[in-house]
């Protein structure tokens, strides 16, 4: 019997985020290993015309939950949405809701935050700081709590090289950070961000590291963790392998790379592809909440949860593999056909993103307008081109995160917890797992259905035809054009097609004579 499964039966859960890419893992992971938990509390806001309902209702009816049916039929019945805001005050939650969370649960699981890069400081730091601060507030009033669980980032001290499982000190205070959000206008905030932010490339690594201080400072007597995980890509095994739900990390690039629009990247082929699979991140999580609740450890342990020390993988691996499996299992109606051009130097990178990215999309643009359509090519060009900068940062460096905490607890878990509770990333096959972290994009993500594939095939033997077409002509037509102009290129050219004569008598006059 799984000592961690036990543990969590009987319990009142509260998750934040439980709507995003790792929260609904989180959820799914819960019910299927602990189907007589008592009920799990999510933090939900209406959003894109769905109600908090709707939006439940959606995620429980998804693939991702088809298995926990099977082992917890009433899934519904202890699932508890309750309307929350985390950008307001005590996040606009009702009394009676408050009420409830604050005399009912037991482990908290803090997942919600803005993972984009380039937020407003001010949303950045609602989100990431200040929410946390007030979800540890309510913690300190919930006598029956036993742990809760911060999920940062493992790149929340990117402007470190080695980073060891410690809170790193902001030079500013996040409370002095916080007030200052309160009466500064947005004009001010714009031009002071980048000082704060210092050497860290964008609000978000930013703000969650304030967000750990203010964990470490507001700890009081609570019982709590942090997660780190670095990059979080699609599922490695469960509920079933390459499931993914959003463009984050990896997963657009994938896209944009088998559509045939991104065709080169500035990224160092060696530098470390810290990926780690979401499955994995939630089984830690789990493991994580157990122990803190169980062993109550002394002081706040900060666990890492990467793949570089452990079960190294470059870019240039993972890259080629994306490559290789586009071959066998392409996506339909592809732009161009995927191609990956790795370059560290910003003139090539320049040059590419002119000769490889803007001129196809100003072309088809070009074609569109003469086929009376609207263009729009250049425009999702300048987007993903904008995305891909702001990726650019964690594609050229590599890091080292110590993971003693993350060896310790496996070591504490059982031979059975350390199977349901897998987070020993040395066991993870790359090759295998890019292979379906692609195949999941295509289906989970473009919703492309695999009968598609010999169709895909053939459309991607087509625009082979038609580069190498258009790359003939545009050879004839320079060549034409030089041969019209330079007395230099005629001789050049009166040189070749005389040697290439010349050969061919040769050769018509040594085959007439063995004969
Ligand atoms: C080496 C490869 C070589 C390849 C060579 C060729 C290819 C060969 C194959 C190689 C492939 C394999 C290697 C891959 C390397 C991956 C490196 C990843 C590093 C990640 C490090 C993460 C570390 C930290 C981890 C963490 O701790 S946290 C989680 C990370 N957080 C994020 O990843 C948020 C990012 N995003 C934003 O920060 C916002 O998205 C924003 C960008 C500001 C835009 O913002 P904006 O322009 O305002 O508009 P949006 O609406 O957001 O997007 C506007 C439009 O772009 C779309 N789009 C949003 N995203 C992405 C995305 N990723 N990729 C693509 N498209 C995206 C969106 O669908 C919308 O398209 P549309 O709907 O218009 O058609
Ligand atoms: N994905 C990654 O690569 C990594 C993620 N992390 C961390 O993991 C955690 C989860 O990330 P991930 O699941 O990928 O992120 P997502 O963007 O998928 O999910 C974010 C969650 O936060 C919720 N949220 C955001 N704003 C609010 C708000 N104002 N009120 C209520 N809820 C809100 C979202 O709700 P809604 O659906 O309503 O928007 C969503 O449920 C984050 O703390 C992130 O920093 C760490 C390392 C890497």
């Amino acid at each position: 019997m799984s000592m961690i499964a036990a543990f969590y039966s009987g319990k009142s859960i509260l998750i934040t985020g439980a709507t995003g890419f790792m929260g609904k893992v989180l959820m799914e992971k819960l019910f299927r290993t602990s189907p007589d938990l008592k009920v799990i509390y999510i933090l939900v806001r209406p959003k894109a015309g769905q109600t908090t309902q709707q939006r439940v209702f959606q995620i429980l009816n998804s693939k991702l939950f088809e298995k926990v049916k099977e082992v917890c039929p009433n899934v519904h019945e202890k699932i508890r949405a309750i309307y929350a805001d985390l950008n307001q005050n005590d996040f606009a939650i009702s009394k009676e809701d408050m009420q409830e969370l604050l005399s009912c649960t037991n482990i908290v699981f803090h997942c919600a935050a803005t993972v984009r890069f380039d937020d407003h400081l001010r949303h950045a730091v609602q989100l990431n700081v200040t929410a946390t601060q007030q979800l540890l507030l309510m913690a300190s009033q919930m006598p029956k709590l036993e742990a809760f669980i911060h999920i940062s980032t493992a790149f929340s001290n990117c402007n470190l090289k080695h980073i060891d499982e410690v809170i790193y000190p902001c030079p500013v205070e996040p409370k002095k950070i916080i007030d200052s959000m309160e009466w500064l206008d947005d004009a001010i905030i714009d031009e002071i961000t980048p000082k704060l932010i210092g050497d860290r490339p964008n609000t978000y690594t930013y703000t969650k590291a304030l967000g750990e201080m203010v964990v470490q400072q507001e700890s009081g007597n609570l019982n709590i963790a942090i997660i780190r995980p670095s990059i979080v890509g699609a599922t490695w095994q469960e509920p079933f392998p390459g499931w993914v739900d959003n463009l984050n990390g990896p997963s657009g690039l994938i896209i944009a790379a088998g559509k045939g629009f991104l065709r080169a990247i500035r990224a160092t082929p060696m530098a470390v592809a810290d990926l780690i699979p979401v499955d994995t991140v939630v089984n830690l999580t789990l493991a994580v909440g157990w122990y803190t609740a169980v062993h109550r450890p002394k002081s706040t342990l900060i666990y890492h949860c990467t793949s570089g020390n452990l079960n190294p993988c470059n870019w240039g691996k993972m890259g080629f593999q994306v490559l290789a499996t586009f071959e066998k299992i392409p996506f339909e109606r592809a732009f161009r056909r995927p191609y990956a051009d790795f370059t560290t130097n910003t003139i090539t990178t320049q040059y590419w993103n002119a000769v490889s990215h803007r001129a196809p999309a100003i072309i088809y643009d070009f074609y569109l307008r003469l086929t009376g359509r609207k263009p729009r090519m250049t425009k999702v060009m300048n987007r993903l081109l904008r995305t891909v900068s702001m990726l650019e940062y964690f594609v050229n460096r590599s890091w080292e995160w110590s993971t003693y905490n993350t060896e310790m607890l496996m070591s504490e878990l059982s031979p059975e917890d350390q199977r349901v509770f897998n987070f020993d990333v040395r066991q993870l096959n790359w090759l295998e797992y890019i292979e379906n972290y692609v195949l999941g994009v295509k289906k989970y993500l473009l919703k492309e259905d695999m009968a598609g594939i010999p169709e895909a095939k053939q459309h991607l033997k087509r625009l082979r035809n038609i580069h190498y077409l258009f790359n003939t002509a545009l050879f004839l037509i320079a060549w034409r054009l030089l041969i019209a102009r330079s007395q230099m290129a005629r001789n050049v050219w009166f040189f070749i097609v005389s040697f290439c004569y010349k050969f061919l008598s040769y050769f018509r006059a040594s085959s007439t004579l063995k004969v």
